[in-house]
């Protein structure tokens, strides 16, 4: 094979013409003599007689990303290796730890400990770790550019490891199924949230069935048996999908704001379901939507099924289509009272509670991604040179990073805290209690999450605002972070309701 021919390098310096030019990268010979004239950066980067016939390594780093030469199409331009000399760089390693810095979380990390991860996590995490990287990251990055769906190949991969039922969380929906690692709390699911995220497309996690993340709790918590009995077992199979459709043009986070009503028929049979929902995550391809509506007794959580008089159209976002956004109207739609979740006009108990498990998650998935940011930006302020250094000997630079990760380790540690509680308390305990500290969570995780994206793309420059190249994932996470803070909550109704529960609990004899 042409890759274990050798060269010394005063051979390779030879081939520095426009009619015979070589490079090396990485102590790897490349012909670049016919690629140059279709070479995106122009034939002249070539010609540079620090390049021609030189070692290229530094020149190439500061300007793509490791995965440009692995492209098949590139790899064939290799000729062999410089002699008694080995690769030494390495891009995304797949299925493996980071071992950059602050990639990971410390209980990850080489040399640290927690008190809450075990081996059963671990274990979990690294095979969750390699589904990512081989089945779902690939077809993350190919949909997020041509905004299809998920691929059904995917969604029912995850059936075959019941990742769908492990995704709810712990609980008895998981009774009887083969579970990647035996045993399940959530701490196991706090992996699966953190090891998905790391698809890096913002759009495409969310078409990844986050719908049925927020929409099948309030089924399994609150439907009646044989409703449960029919509809869980279809969407952890795959064949089905379910959404939360509660937010509408008239209101997002105000739930008393609602406006799509329920009126029961005479006979006491159906509910008789008006109005419209908006920004509903997977609706596009939704089969069942889980509705909060204005019923006579208050609001009141009830599972629509797709079929006459539901229509839903997809809202074009600054995400990628892949997630499903819809706009959903229903128009006399007859559903079986028996699709009533939890007690009519109780609707609020029954979203209260699942709001928190969604916001939750949502932590998960923004402590983990604001990771991959802190790996961009440590990988790319060493190979990157300005002013004749690389970035990382400007102290700014390094000020700007160290502001970000103990933002995110701080994320990371409280909500490692909260789910520890999480692991301890009853659904309704969590209700209670946990309302307060997940609101502020949330709001601060977000914040977090935005503050870095914007500290991110200053240190990236224009790559950070280009959707190629070096700086893709950059521009993609500075596009979509505003979605981690409305989703679930917009940040300053978390901020309130955050202090209005920790009102609650104000013993009224205290003073100062
Ligand atoms: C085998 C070697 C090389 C291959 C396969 C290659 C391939 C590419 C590709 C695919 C791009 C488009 C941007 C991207 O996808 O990242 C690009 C851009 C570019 N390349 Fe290369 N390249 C090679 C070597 C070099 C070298 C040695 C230089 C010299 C300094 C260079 C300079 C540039 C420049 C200036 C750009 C534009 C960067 C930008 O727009 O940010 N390339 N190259």
């Amino acid at each position: 094979m042409a890759a274990t021919k050798t060269f010394t390098r005063e051979e390779v310096a030879k081939h520095n013409t426009a009619d015979d030019l070589w490079i090396i990268i990485d102590s790897k010979v490349y012909n670049v003599t016919r690629f140059k004239d279709l070479h995106p950066g122009g034939a002249h980067a070539f010609l540079d007689e620090d390049i021609a016939g030189q070692d290229a390594t530094e020149a190439f780093y500061g300007l793509h990303l490791h995965e440009v030469l692995e492209r098949p199409q590139y790899q064939r331009l290799q000729l062999g290796v410089v002699a008694g000399e080995q690769p030494q760089i390495y891009g995304k390693l797949a299925g493996a730890n980071s071992d950059v810095p602050y990639a990971e979380p410390s209980w990850l990390s080489e040399g640290y400990y927690s008190p809450y991860f075990k081996e059963s996590h671990r274990r979990l995490q690294k095979a969750v770790r390699e589904l990512v990287d081989e089945l779902i990251y690939p077809d993350a990055q190919a949909r997020e550019l041509d905004g299809k769906r998920p691929s059904q190949s995917v969604i029912d991969r995850m059936a075959e490891l019941n990742v769908h039922a492990m995704r709810m969380g712990p609980g008895k929906h998981l009774k009887g199924l083969t579970l990647m690692n035996g045993v399940f709390d959530y701490f196991h699911e706090l992996v699966f949230n953190q090891e998905f995220v790391r698809c890096g497309a913002r759009g495409y996690g969310d078409g990844l069935n986050a719908g049925c993340v927020i929409g099948l709790p309030p089924m399994l918590n609150f439907g009646a048996p044989a409703l449960r009995a029919r509809v869980v077992p279809e969407v952890f199979s795959g064949k089905k999908f379910i959404c939360l459709a509660v937010s509408e043009a008239h209101a997002g986070s105000d739930v008393f704001g609602l406006q799509t009503t329920a009126e029961k028929t005479a006979d006491g049979k159906f509910w008789v379901v008006n109005g419209h929902k908006k920004w509903i995550t997977n609706g596009v391809f939704a089969d069942y939507f889980t509705v909060g509506c204005k019923t006579e007794d208050g609001f009141t959580v009830i599972l629509v099924e797709r079929g006459a008089g539901v229509e839903t159209k997809p809202i074009k976002t600054s995400y990628s289509a892949a997630a499903g956004t819809a706009f959903v109207t229903f128009d006399n739609v007859r559903v079986p009272v028996e699709n009533t979740l939890g007690e009519e006009g109780g609707g609020i108990f029954v979203m209260l509670s699942n709001f928190n498990h969604e916001r939750w998650v949502m932590c998960c998935c923004s402590a983990r991604s604001q990771r991959l940011l802190i790996e961009a930006c440590m990988k790319w302020i060493h190979q990157r040179k300005a002013f004749g250094k690389p970035l990382a000997s400007l102290a700014v630079v390094r000020a700007k990073l160290a502001q970000m990760i103990a933002r995110t380790e701080s994320v990371q540690h409280w909500l490692e805290s909260i789910t520890y509680q999480m692991c301890n308390m009853s659904y309704k305990e969590q209700a209670n209690k946990l309302a307060g500290p997940l609101a502020f969570l949330k709001m601060y995780s977000t914040r977090c999450a935005q503050q870095t994206a914007v500290d991110a793309v200053q240190m990236f420059g224009g790559r950070g605002v280009t959707q190629s190249g070096m700086g893709r994932l950059i521009e993609h996470y500075y596009r979509t972070v505003p979605f981690d803070g409305l989703l679930g909550g917009a940040e300053d109704v978390l901020a309130d309701l955050g202090v209005r529960q920790a009102m609650r609990g104000m013993p009224k004899n205290a003073r100062l």
